[in-house]
Protein backbone atom coordinates (compact mmCIF):
# COMPACT_ATOMS: atom_id res chain seq x y z
CA UNK A 1 0.00 0.00 0.00
CA UNK A 2 1.56 3.23 -0.86
CA UNK A 3 1.30 6.33 1.01
CA UNK A 4 -0.07 9.50 -0.86
CA UNK A 5 0.88 13.47 -1.01
CA UNK A 6 -2.91 15.47 -1.65
CA UNK A 7 -0.65 16.19 -5.27
CA UNK A 8 -0.25 12.46 -6.47
CA UNK A 9 -4.27 11.93 -4.78
CA UNK A 10 -5.08 14.93 -7.22
CA UNK A 11 -3.28 13.09 -9.78
CA UNK A 12 -4.85 9.62 -9.39
CA UNK A 13 -8.29 11.72 -9.18
CA UNK A 14 -7.84 13.28 -12.75
CA UNK A 15 -6.45 9.73 -14.36
CA UNK A 16 -9.55 8.43 -13.22
CA UNK A 17 -11.43 11.13 -15.11
CA UNK A 18 -9.68 11.17 -18.21
CA UNK A 19 -10.04 7.72 -18.14
CA UNK A 20 -13.98 8.49 -18.26
CA UNK A 21 -14.81 7.44 -14.59
CA UNK A 22 -17.11 10.11 -13.54
CA UNK A 23 -15.78 12.16 -10.39
CA UNK A 24 -19.31 12.24 -9.10
CA UNK A 25 -19.46 8.60 -8.19
CA UNK A 26 -16.07 9.14 -6.50
CA UNK A 27 -17.55 11.73 -4.04
CA UNK A 28 -21.13 9.75 -3.30
CA UNK A 29 -18.54 6.39 -2.46
CA UNK A 30 -16.83 9.22 0.09
CA UNK A 31 -19.87 10.60 1.59
CA UNK A 32 -21.80 7.17 1.55
CA UNK A 33 -19.19 5.21 3.25
CA UNK A 34 -18.36 8.60 5.47
CA UNK A 35 -22.05 8.48 6.61
CA UNK A 36 -21.45 4.90 7.42
CA UNK A 37 -18.95 5.28 9.81
CA UNK A 38 -20.79 7.83 11.60
CA UNK A 39 -23.58 5.73 12.14
CA UNK A 40 -21.30 2.83 13.51
CA UNK A 41 -19.59 5.48 15.73
CA UNK A 42 -22.53 7.65 17.13
CA UNK A 43 -25.47 5.84 15.54
CA UNK A 44 -28.50 8.37 15.25
CA UNK A 45 -27.12 11.00 17.42
CA UNK A 46 -28.11 14.44 15.79
CA UNK A 47 -25.00 15.65 13.47
CA UNK A 48 -23.63 19.19 12.60
CA UNK A 49 -21.85 19.48 8.76
CA UNK A 50 -19.68 22.29 8.57
CA UNK A 51 -19.15 22.22 4.53
CA UNK A 52 -16.33 24.66 2.86
CA UNK A 53 -16.73 25.49 -0.68
CA UNK A 54 -14.35 22.53 -2.23
CA UNK A 55 -15.10 18.97 -2.67
CA UNK A 56 -14.12 17.97 0.81
CA UNK A 57 -17.20 20.34 1.26
CA UNK A 58 -18.69 18.32 -1.62
CA UNK A 59 -18.36 15.26 0.58
CA UNK A 60 -20.33 16.92 3.53
CA UNK A 61 -23.39 17.05 1.41
CA UNK A 62 -23.30 13.71 0.71
CA UNK A 63 -22.97 12.45 4.02
CA UNK A 64 -25.54 14.65 5.29
CA UNK A 65 -27.81 13.80 2.61
CA UNK A 66 -27.40 9.55 3.52
CA UNK A 67 -28.26 10.72 7.45
CA UNK A 68 -30.95 12.21 6.58
CA UNK A 69 -32.51 8.90 4.91
CA UNK A 70 -31.12 6.97 7.84
CA UNK A 71 -33.46 9.26 10.01
CA UNK A 72 -30.30 11.07 11.60
CA UNK A 73 -31.41 15.05 12.28
CA UNK A 74 -28.87 16.97 10.69
CA UNK A 75 -28.17 20.79 10.68
CA UNK A 76 -25.62 21.74 7.66
CA UNK A 77 -23.76 25.48 7.28
CA UNK A 78 -21.75 25.58 4.30
CA UNK A 79 -19.53 28.31 2.51
CA UNK A 80 -21.07 29.85 -0.20
CA UNK A 81 -19.32 29.06 -4.13
CA UNK A 82 -19.65 25.59 -4.59
CA UNK A 83 -18.67 24.48 -8.04
CA UNK A 84 -18.73 21.21 -10.05
CA UNK A 85 -19.69 17.98 -8.36
CA UNK A 86 -19.75 19.74 -5.08
CA UNK A 87 -22.61 21.64 -6.81
CA UNK A 88 -24.20 19.26 -7.76
CA UNK A 89 -24.40 17.19 -4.41
CA UNK A 90 -25.66 20.27 -2.74
CA UNK A 91 -28.50 20.29 -5.19
CA UNK A 92 -29.18 16.25 -4.04
CA UNK A 93 -29.11 17.63 -0.61
CA UNK A 94 -31.26 20.22 -0.82
CA UNK A 95 -33.75 18.42 -3.10
CA UNK A 96 -34.68 16.50 0.32
CA UNK A 97 -35.43 19.58 1.39
CA UNK A 98 -33.09 20.38 3.89
CA UNK A 99 -31.56 23.92 4.85
CA UNK A 100 -27.77 24.47 4.19
CA UNK A 101 -27.21 27.58 6.12
CA UNK A 102 -24.30 30.42 5.52
CA UNK A 103 -21.09 28.88 7.72
CA UNK A 104 -20.88 32.02 9.30
CA UNK A 105 -24.16 31.17 11.27
CA UNK A 106 -22.44 27.91 12.55
CA UNK A 107 -23.72 26.84 16.16
CA UNK A 108 -23.18 23.63 17.56
CA UNK A 109 -23.82 22.51 21.25
CA UNK A 110 -24.30 19.48 23.67
CA UNK A 111 -25.79 16.17 22.02
CA UNK A 112 -24.24 16.50 18.72
CA UNK A 113 -21.79 15.17 16.53
CA UNK A 114 -19.63 17.98 14.59
CA UNK A 115 -18.71 16.50 11.06
CA UNK A 116 -15.80 18.70 9.59
CA UNK A 117 -15.97 18.87 5.95
CA UNK A 118 -14.28 22.16 5.52
CA UNK A 119 -10.45 21.62 4.23
CA UNK A 120 -9.19 17.91 2.56
CA UNK A 121 -6.39 17.88 0.14
CA UNK A 122 -6.94 21.43 -1.66
CA UNK A 123 -6.31 23.48 1.72
CA UNK A 124 -3.05 25.77 0.73
CA UNK A 125 -1.53 27.08 3.69
CA UNK A 126 -2.34 27.88 7.30
CA UNK A 127 -5.81 28.66 8.20
CA UNK A 128 -6.25 31.91 9.21
CA UNK A 129 -9.06 34.43 10.62
CA UNK A 130 -12.35 32.67 10.51
CA UNK A 131 -11.74 29.47 9.71
CA UNK A 132 -8.72 29.57 12.30
CA UNK A 133 -11.73 30.81 14.85
CA UNK A 134 -14.27 27.92 13.64
CA UNK A 135 -11.60 25.32 14.13
CA UNK A 136 -10.39 26.42 17.78
CA UNK A 137 -14.43 26.60 18.42
CA UNK A 138 -15.12 22.80 17.30
CA UNK A 139 -11.98 21.98 19.08
CA UNK A 140 -12.91 23.48 22.62
CA UNK A 141 -17.08 22.18 21.76
CA UNK A 142 -15.64 18.76 23.30
CA UNK A 143 -17.84 17.18 21.03
CA UNK A 144 -16.95 14.57 19.12
CA UNK A 145 -15.77 15.48 15.43
CA UNK A 146 -15.70 13.21 12.71
CA UNK A 147 -13.24 14.65 9.91
CA UNK A 148 -13.68 13.69 6.47
CA UNK A 149 -10.31 13.01 4.69
CA UNK A 150 -8.49 15.04 6.68
CA UNK A 151 -9.11 17.12 9.33
CA UNK A 152 -9.30 20.24 8.20
CA UNK A 153 -6.34 22.93 8.75
CA UNK A 154 -3.61 19.84 8.21
CA UNK A 155 -0.02 19.88 7.81
CA UNK A 156 -0.33 23.41 9.53
CA UNK A 157 -1.93 24.75 13.11
CA UNK A 158 -4.45 25.69 13.90
CA UNK A 159 -5.95 22.17 12.81
CA UNK A 160 -8.94 20.34 14.03
CA UNK A 161 -8.59 17.58 16.25
CA UNK A 162 -11.02 14.45 15.20
CA UNK A 163 -12.39 11.70 17.29
CA UNK A 164 -12.57 9.92 13.76
CA UNK A 165 -11.04 10.51 9.97
CA UNK A 166 -12.37 8.56 7.26
CA UNK A 167 -9.65 8.71 4.64
CA UNK A 168 -10.59 8.27 0.98
CA UNK A 169 -9.36 5.86 -1.39
CA UNK A 170 -5.86 5.92 0.04
CA UNK A 171 -3.97 7.00 3.21
CA UNK A 172 -1.88 10.54 2.51
CA UNK A 173 1.15 11.26 4.75
CA UNK A 174 -0.86 13.49 7.61
CA UNK A 175 -2.50 10.62 8.55
CA UNK A 176 0.48 8.77 9.43
CA UNK A 177 3.08 11.66 10.47
CA UNK A 178 0.25 13.67 12.50
CA UNK A 179 -1.89 10.63 13.21
CA UNK A 180 -2.33 12.47 16.98
CA UNK A 181 -4.93 14.83 15.25
CA UNK A 182 -6.61 12.05 13.16
CA UNK A 183 -8.08 9.93 16.11
CA UNK A 184 -9.78 6.56 14.95
CA UNK A 185 -8.48 5.99 11.48
CA UNK A 186 -10.94 4.78 8.82
CA UNK A 187 -9.28 3.59 5.32
CA UNK A 188 -12.25 4.13 2.24
CA UNK A 189 -12.30 2.65 -1.06
CA UNK A 190 -14.45 4.73 -2.86
CA UNK A 191 -13.85 2.92 -6.37
CA UNK A 192 -10.98 4.40 -7.84
CA UNK A 193 -9.57 2.29 -10.27
CA UNK A 194 -7.02 0.06 -8.55
CA UNK A 195 -4.22 0.79 -10.89
CA UNK A 196 -4.00 4.25 -9.93
CA UNK A 197 -3.49 3.27 -6.59
CA UNK A 198 -0.31 1.15 -7.38
CA UNK A 199 2.52 3.89 -7.25
CA UNK A 200 6.04 2.65 -7.15
CA UNK A 201 7.36 6.09 -6.73
CA UNK A 202 5.65 6.52 -3.31
CA UNK A 203 6.57 5.21 0.17
CA UNK A 204 4.49 1.95 1.31
CA UNK A 205 3.03 1.67 3.89
CA UNK A 206 3.80 -1.81 5.89
CA UNK A 207 0.72 -3.97 5.57
CA UNK A 208 0.28 -7.25 7.03
CA UNK A 209 -0.72 -8.48 3.66
CA UNK A 210 2.94 -7.33 2.39
CA UNK A 211 5.32 -8.61 5.31
CA UNK A 212 3.28 -12.41 5.61
CA UNK A 213 5.25 -13.62 3.03
CA UNK A 214 8.55 -12.35 4.27
CA UNK A 215 8.30 -14.52 7.21
CA UNK A 216 11.16 -17.04 7.66
CA UNK A 217 10.20 -20.37 7.08
CA UNK A 218 10.51 -23.09 9.95
CA UNK A 219 11.03 -26.57 8.04
CA UNK A 220 10.51 -29.78 10.51
CA UNK A 221 14.51 -30.46 9.84
CA UNK A 222 15.57 -26.88 11.63
CA UNK A 223 18.27 -27.01 14.22
CA UNK A 224 19.52 -24.42 16.41
CA UNK A 225 21.98 -24.02 13.66
CA UNK A 226 19.63 -23.39 10.40
CA UNK A 227 17.13 -21.29 11.58
CA UNK A 228 19.84 -18.17 12.16
CA UNK A 229 22.54 -17.23 14.59
CA UNK A 230 23.25 -13.96 16.25
CA UNK A 231 25.81 -11.93 17.93
CA UNK A 232 25.45 -9.53 20.21
CA UNK A 233 28.24 -6.91 20.89
CA UNK A 234 27.17 -4.32 23.74
CA UNK A 235 28.00 -2.81 27.39
CA UNK A 236 30.80 -1.05 28.35
CA UNK A 237 33.14 -1.29 31.27
CA UNK A 238 34.04 2.21 32.76
CA UNK A 239 32.56 3.74 35.52
CA UNK A 240 30.43 0.51 36.43
CA UNK A 241 27.92 -1.15 33.80
CA UNK A 242 25.92 1.61 33.50
CA UNK A 243 24.09 -0.20 30.79
CA UNK A 244 24.30 -3.58 31.32
CA UNK A 245 21.16 -4.63 30.59
CA UNK A 246 20.81 -3.04 26.93
CA UNK A 247 22.99 -6.14 25.19
CA UNK A 248 21.02 -8.41 27.05
CA UNK A 249 17.40 -7.47 25.64
CA UNK A 250 18.79 -7.35 22.78
CA UNK A 251 19.83 -10.91 23.12
CA UNK A 252 16.30 -11.52 24.22
CA UNK A 253 14.55 -9.57 21.49
CA UNK A 254 16.79 -11.92 18.68
CA UNK A 255 15.64 -15.22 20.51
CA UNK A 256 12.62 -14.35 20.86
CA UNK A 257 12.59 -13.34 16.89
CA UNK A 258 13.29 -16.81 16.38
CA UNK A 259 17.22 -16.87 16.38
CA UNK A 260 18.30 -20.15 17.04
CA UNK A 261 21.19 -19.20 19.05
CA UNK A 262 22.38 -16.26 20.62
CA UNK A 263 26.12 -15.46 21.04
CA UNK A 264 26.54 -12.95 23.81
CA UNK A 265 29.29 -10.54 23.58
CA UNK A 266 30.00 -8.25 26.69
CA UNK A 267 32.10 -6.89 29.56
CA UNK A 268 33.01 -9.24 32.47
CA UNK A 269 30.36 -8.82 35.09
CA UNK A 270 27.73 -8.09 32.94
CA UNK A 271 24.79 -11.00 34.37
CA UNK A 272 24.91 -14.13 32.56
CA UNK A 273 21.12 -13.35 30.91
CA UNK A 274 19.12 -14.65 29.25
CA UNK A 275 20.19 -18.62 30.52
CA UNK A 276 19.55 -19.28 26.81
CA UNK A 277 22.53 -17.27 25.26
CA UNK A 278 26.32 -18.18 24.91
CA UNK A 279 28.79 -16.02 26.75
CA UNK A 280 31.88 -13.80 25.77
CA UNK A 281 33.12 -11.52 29.14
CA UNK A 282 35.41 -9.40 27.53
CA UNK A 283 37.71 -6.87 29.30
CA UNK A 284 38.17 -4.71 26.53
CA UNK A 285 35.65 -4.30 22.86
CA UNK A 286 36.73 -7.31 20.86
CA UNK A 287 35.68 -9.55 18.90
CA UNK A 288 35.96 -13.26 19.55
CA UNK A 289 36.12 -15.87 17.25
CA UNK A 290 31.64 -16.56 16.79
CA UNK A 291 30.17 -19.17 14.23
CA UNK A 292 27.06 -16.58 13.49
CA UNK A 293 24.76 -15.30 10.41
CA UNK A 294 24.20 -11.64 11.72
CA UNK A 295 25.25 -9.39 14.59
CA UNK A 296 23.70 -6.45 16.92
CA UNK A 297 26.22 -4.13 18.03
CA UNK A 298 26.46 -1.18 20.52
CA UNK A 299 23.39 -1.63 22.69
CA UNK A 300 24.90 0.45 26.28
CA UNK A 301 28.14 0.47 24.57
CA UNK A 302 28.41 4.07 25.71
CA UNK A 303 32.67 4.89 24.96
CA UNK A 304 33.03 1.38 23.59
CA UNK A 305 29.94 1.66 21.06
CA UNK A 306 32.99 2.83 18.12
CA UNK A 307 35.40 0.14 18.87
CA UNK A 308 32.63 -2.62 19.51
CA UNK A 309 31.44 -1.57 15.53
CA UNK A 310 34.58 -1.04 14.21
CA UNK A 311 35.49 -4.46 15.54
CA UNK A 312 32.06 -6.13 14.59
CA UNK A 313 32.85 -4.80 10.92
CA UNK A 314 35.80 -7.87 10.73
CA UNK A 315 33.35 -9.96 10.78
CA UNK A 316 32.23 -9.02 7.61
CA UNK A 317 28.71 -9.87 8.55
CA UNK A 318 24.84 -8.00 8.07
CA UNK A 319 24.83 -6.26 10.94
CA UNK A 320 22.75 -3.62 12.78
CA UNK A 321 24.43 -0.83 14.50
CA UNK A 322 22.23 0.70 17.27
CA UNK A 323 22.81 3.09 19.92
CA UNK A 324 26.40 4.07 20.50
CA UNK A 325 27.69 2.30 17.63
CA UNK A 326 25.89 4.88 15.66
CA UNK A 327 28.27 7.45 14.89
CA UNK A 328 28.97 9.09 11.36
CA UNK A 329 32.72 7.42 10.91
CA UNK A 330 31.28 4.11 11.83
CA UNK A 331 28.67 4.18 9.24
CA UNK A 332 31.13 5.59 6.82
CA UNK A 333 33.18 2.71 7.53
CA UNK A 334 30.22 0.30 7.03
CA UNK A 335 29.54 1.88 3.58
CA UNK A 336 33.32 1.75 2.29
CA UNK A 337 33.18 -2.40 3.39
CA UNK A 338 29.87 -2.59 1.32
CA UNK A 339 28.38 -4.75 3.91
CA UNK A 340 24.56 -4.99 4.46
CA UNK A 341 23.88 -2.83 7.72
CA UNK A 342 20.97 -1.50 9.31
CA UNK A 343 21.34 1.79 10.95
CA UNK A 344 18.58 2.21 13.50
CA UNK A 345 18.60 5.28 15.56
CA UNK A 346 16.06 7.57 17.37
CA UNK A 347 15.75 10.96 16.43
CA UNK A 348 18.75 12.40 18.83
CA UNK A 349 20.63 9.49 17.24
CA UNK A 350 19.50 10.49 14.09
CA UNK A 351 20.00 14.07 14.28
CA UNK A 352 23.98 13.06 15.62
CA UNK A 353 24.48 11.14 12.04
CA UNK A 354 23.40 14.15 10.17
CA UNK A 355 24.51 16.87 12.20
CA UNK A 356 21.21 18.27 12.70
CA UNK A 357 18.94 18.76 15.86
CA UNK A 358 16.88 15.95 16.93
CA UNK A 359 13.59 18.63 16.92
CA UNK A 360 14.48 18.84 12.66
CA UNK A 361 14.44 14.97 12.56
CA UNK A 362 11.27 15.16 13.71
CA UNK A 363 9.90 17.86 11.36
CA UNK A 364 10.50 15.19 8.39
CA UNK A 365 11.50 11.90 9.42
CA UNK A 366 10.75 10.93 5.77
CA UNK A 367 13.30 12.89 4.30
CA UNK A 368 15.94 12.56 7.02
CA UNK A 369 15.54 8.75 7.16
CA UNK A 370 16.34 8.90 3.31
CA UNK A 371 19.11 11.62 3.17
CA UNK A 372 20.76 9.17 5.86
CA UNK A 373 20.05 6.07 4.03
CA UNK A 374 21.59 7.87 1.03
CA UNK A 375 24.26 9.54 2.54
CA UNK A 376 25.51 6.32 3.84
CA UNK A 377 24.33 4.15 1.17
CA UNK A 378 22.84 1.60 4.09
CA UNK A 379 19.61 1.02 5.35
CA UNK A 380 17.98 3.25 8.26
CA UNK A 381 15.35 2.36 11.00
CA UNK A 382 14.45 6.03 11.78
CA UNK A 383 12.36 4.97 15.14
CA UNK A 384 9.24 7.18 16.24
CA UNK A 385 5.97 7.39 15.48
CA UNK A 386 5.67 6.62 12.83
CA UNK A 387 8.64 4.36 12.61
CA UNK A 388 10.50 5.25 9.00
CA UNK A 389 12.36 2.61 7.10
CA UNK A 390 14.51 3.57 4.41
CA UNK A 391 17.14 2.46 1.93
CA UNK A 392 18.21 4.09 -1.26
CA UNK A 393 15.02 5.09 -2.59
CA UNK A 394 12.68 2.76 -0.93
CA UNK A 395 10.78 4.01 2.15
CA UNK A 396 8.48 2.35 4.17
CA UNK A 397 5.95 3.76 7.16
CA UNK A 398 5.11 1.38 10.11
CA UNK A 399 1.81 1.58 11.08
CA UNK A 400 2.19 -0.40 14.32
CA UNK A 401 3.42 0.32 17.73
CA UNK A 402 2.73 3.34 19.86
CA UNK A 403 3.51 5.07 23.06
CA UNK A 404 3.91 2.36 25.73
CA UNK A 405 6.73 1.20 23.94
CA UNK A 406 8.28 4.60 25.01
CA UNK A 407 10.04 2.76 27.86
CA UNK A 408 13.82 2.35 28.41
CA UNK A 409 15.33 -1.12 26.65
CA UNK A 410 12.35 -1.00 24.07
CA UNK A 411 15.23 -0.16 21.49
CA UNK A 412 17.76 -2.86 22.32
CA UNK A 413 15.09 -5.30 21.72
CA UNK A 414 14.59 -4.46 18.16
CA UNK A 415 17.92 -4.32 16.96
CA UNK A 416 18.23 -7.89 18.44
CA UNK A 417 14.85 -8.47 16.28
CA UNK A 418 16.24 -7.43 13.42
CA UNK A 419 19.55 -9.45 13.59
CA UNK A 420 17.52 -12.69 14.09
CA UNK A 421 16.06 -11.61 10.93
CA UNK A 422 19.04 -10.98 9.17
CA UNK A 423 20.36 -14.27 10.31
CA UNK A 424 17.56 -15.71 8.85
CA UNK A 425 18.34 -14.81 5.63
CA UNK A 426 16.41 -11.72 5.12
CA UNK A 427 17.35 -8.93 3.19
CA UNK A 428 18.16 -5.51 5.07
CA UNK A 429 14.93 -3.89 4.38
CA UNK A 430 13.08 -6.56 4.61
CA UNK A 431 14.74 -7.40 7.66
CA UNK A 432 14.00 -3.97 9.00
CA UNK A 433 10.60 -3.64 7.86
CA UNK A 434 9.28 -7.20 9.44
CA UNK A 435 11.45 -6.84 12.42
CA UNK A 436 9.69 -3.31 12.96
CA UNK A 437 6.27 -4.37 11.94
CA UNK A 438 6.06 -7.10 14.40
CA UNK A 439 7.85 -5.55 17.43
CA UNK A 440 5.39 -2.30 17.03
CA UNK A 441 2.54 -5.47 17.24
CA UNK A 442 4.24 -6.68 20.29
CA UNK A 443 3.58 -3.05 22.04
CA UNK A 444 -0.12 -3.00 20.47
CA UNK A 445 -0.92 -6.51 21.61
CA UNK A 446 0.54 -5.61 24.77
CA UNK A 447 -0.80 -2.11 25.32
CA UNK A 448 -4.14 -3.60 24.46
CA UNK A 449 -4.08 -5.80 27.24
CA UNK A 450 -2.19 -4.12 29.95
CA UNK A 451 -1.71 -0.12 28.96
CA UNK A 452 0.60 1.64 30.00
CA UNK A 453 3.89 0.39 32.12
CA UNK A 454 5.41 -2.38 29.94
CA UNK A 455 8.95 -3.20 30.23
CA UNK A 456 11.05 -3.80 27.30
CA UNK A 457 11.53 -7.55 28.11
CA UNK A 458 7.73 -7.83 27.82
CA UNK A 459 7.70 -6.61 24.62
CA UNK A 460 10.56 -9.54 23.34
CA UNK A 461 8.13 -11.64 25.29
CA UNK A 462 5.66 -10.92 23.27
CA UNK A 463 7.51 -11.26 19.26
CA UNK A 464 6.40 -14.60 19.24
CA UNK A 465 2.51 -13.81 19.94
CA UNK A 466 2.84 -10.94 17.10
CA UNK A 467 4.57 -13.41 14.99
CA UNK A 468 2.02 -15.72 15.25
CA UNK A 469 -0.88 -13.72 14.30
CA UNK A 470 0.69 -12.34 11.24
CA UNK A 471 2.05 -16.14 10.18
CA UNK A 472 -1.84 -17.09 10.77
CA UNK A 473 -3.44 -14.00 8.64
CA UNK A 474 -4.71 -12.65 11.93
CA UNK A 475 -2.68 -9.23 12.78
CA UNK A 476 -5.20 -6.47 12.88
CA UNK A 477 -4.82 -3.81 10.83
CA UNK A 478 -4.06 -0.81 12.71
CA UNK A 479 -6.93 1.13 10.87
CA UNK A 480 -10.36 0.27 9.88
CA UNK A 481 -11.36 -0.53 6.33
CA UNK A 482 -14.54 0.43 4.78
N1 LIG B 1 -9.08 12.28 -4.17
C1 LIG B 1 -10.22 11.76 -4.57
O1 LIG B 1 -10.16 10.78 -5.24
C2 LIG B 1 -11.49 12.38 -4.15
C3 LIG B 1 -11.52 13.49 -3.30
N2 LIG B 1 -12.63 13.95 -2.76
C4 LIG B 1 -12.64 15.05 -1.82
O2 LIG B 1 -12.15 16.22 -2.41
C5 LIG B 1 -11.24 16.84 -1.49
C6 LIG B 1 -10.36 17.79 -2.22
O3 LIG B 1 -11.21 18.73 -2.77
P1 LIG B 1 -10.68 20.12 -3.35
O4 LIG B 1 -9.53 19.86 -4.24
O5 LIG B 1 -11.84 20.77 -3.94
O6 LIG B 1 -10.15 20.86 -2.09
P2 LIG B 1 -10.74 21.13 -0.60
O7 LIG B 1 -9.92 20.36 0.33
O8 LIG B 1 -12.19 20.90 -0.57
O9 LIG B 1 -10.45 22.66 -0.35
C7 LIG B 1 -10.41 23.57 -1.39
C8 LIG B 1 -11.00 24.86 -0.97
O10 LIG B 1 -10.29 25.39 0.10
C9 LIG B 1 -9.93 26.74 -0.17
N3 LIG B 1 -8.69 26.98 0.53
C10 LIG B 1 -7.50 26.39 0.32
N4 LIG B 1 -6.60 26.75 1.23
C11 LIG B 1 -7.22 27.63 2.06
C12 LIG B 1 -6.80 28.35 3.21
N5 LIG B 1 -5.55 28.25 3.70
N6 LIG B 1 -7.70 29.13 3.83
C13 LIG B 1 -8.96 29.23 3.36
N7 LIG B 1 -9.39 28.57 2.26
C14 LIG B 1 -8.55 27.77 1.62
C15 LIG B 1 -9.85 26.83 -1.65
O11 LIG B 1 -10.14 28.12 -2.03
P3 LIG B 1 -9.45 28.79 -3.33
O12 LIG B 1 -8.00 28.88 -2.98
O13 LIG B 1 -9.68 27.85 -4.45
O14 LIG B 1 -10.16 30.06 -3.43
C16 LIG B 1 -10.93 25.86 -2.07
O15 LIG B 1 -12.18 26.50 -2.07
C17 LIG B 1 -10.57 15.67 -0.84
O16 LIG B 1 -9.93 15.97 0.34
C18 LIG B 1 -11.76 14.76 -0.63
O17 LIG B 1 -12.45 15.13 0.55
C19 LIG B 1 -13.88 13.23 -2.92
O18 LIG B 1 -14.89 14.11 -3.25
C20 LIG B 1 -13.87 12.06 -3.79
C21 LIG B 1 -12.73 11.82 -4.65
N1 LIG C 1 5.25 7.10 20.97
C1 LIG C 1 5.70 5.99 20.37
N2 LIG C 1 4.94 5.38 19.44
C2 LIG C 1 5.37 4.26 18.82
N3 LIG C 1 6.55 3.67 19.09
C3 LIG C 1 7.34 4.22 20.00
C4 LIG C 1 6.96 5.40 20.69
N4 LIG C 1 7.96 5.72 21.56
C5 LIG C 1 8.92 4.80 21.42
N5 LIG C 1 8.56 3.88 20.49
C6 LIG C 1 9.38 2.75 20.01
O1 LIG C 1 10.13 2.23 21.08
C7 LIG C 1 11.49 2.00 20.71
C8 LIG C 1 12.40 2.91 21.54
O2 LIG C 1 13.73 2.80 21.10
P1 LIG C 1 14.91 3.64 21.77
O3 LIG C 1 14.53 5.07 21.85
O4 LIG C 1 16.16 3.28 21.07
O5 LIG C 1 14.90 3.07 23.25
P2 LIG C 1 16.07 2.42 24.13
O6 LIG C 1 17.35 3.11 23.72
O7 LIG C 1 15.70 2.69 25.55
O8 LIG C 1 16.10 0.97 23.81
C9 LIG C 1 11.54 2.26 19.21
O9 LIG C 1 11.30 1.08 18.50
C10 LIG C 1 10.42 3.25 19.01
O10 LIG C 1 9.91 3.27 17.69
K1 LIG D 1 -11.97 17.74 6.48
Amino acid sequence: MRLFTPEAMREADGKAVALGYPSLLLMEWAGMKAARVYLDLFGKVPAVVLAGKGNNGGDGFVLARHLLLEGVRVRVFAAEGQEGDALLAKRALLAHGLEVRPLEEASFGPGEVLVDALFGTGLKGPLSGFYAGLVEGMNASGLPILALDLPSGLPYAPHVRATATVAFAALKTPHLLLREACGKLYLAEIGLPKPLLEREDLPQVATPEALRPLLPKRPLTAHKGSVGRVGVLGGYRGEGLRYAGAPLLAALGAYRMGAGLVHLVAPEGTPLEPLEAVFHPVSSPTLPPLKVEALAVGMGGGPWGKAWALEALKAGLPTVLDADALHPEVAEAYRKAGLPAVLTPHAGEAGRLLGVSPEEVGKDPLGVAQALAERFGLTVVLKGNPTVVAEGKRLSLNPTGNPALATGGTGDVLAGAIAALLAAGLPPFEAARLGVYLHGLAGDLLAEEKGVGLLAREVAEALPWARKLLAEGRAPWPFSRV
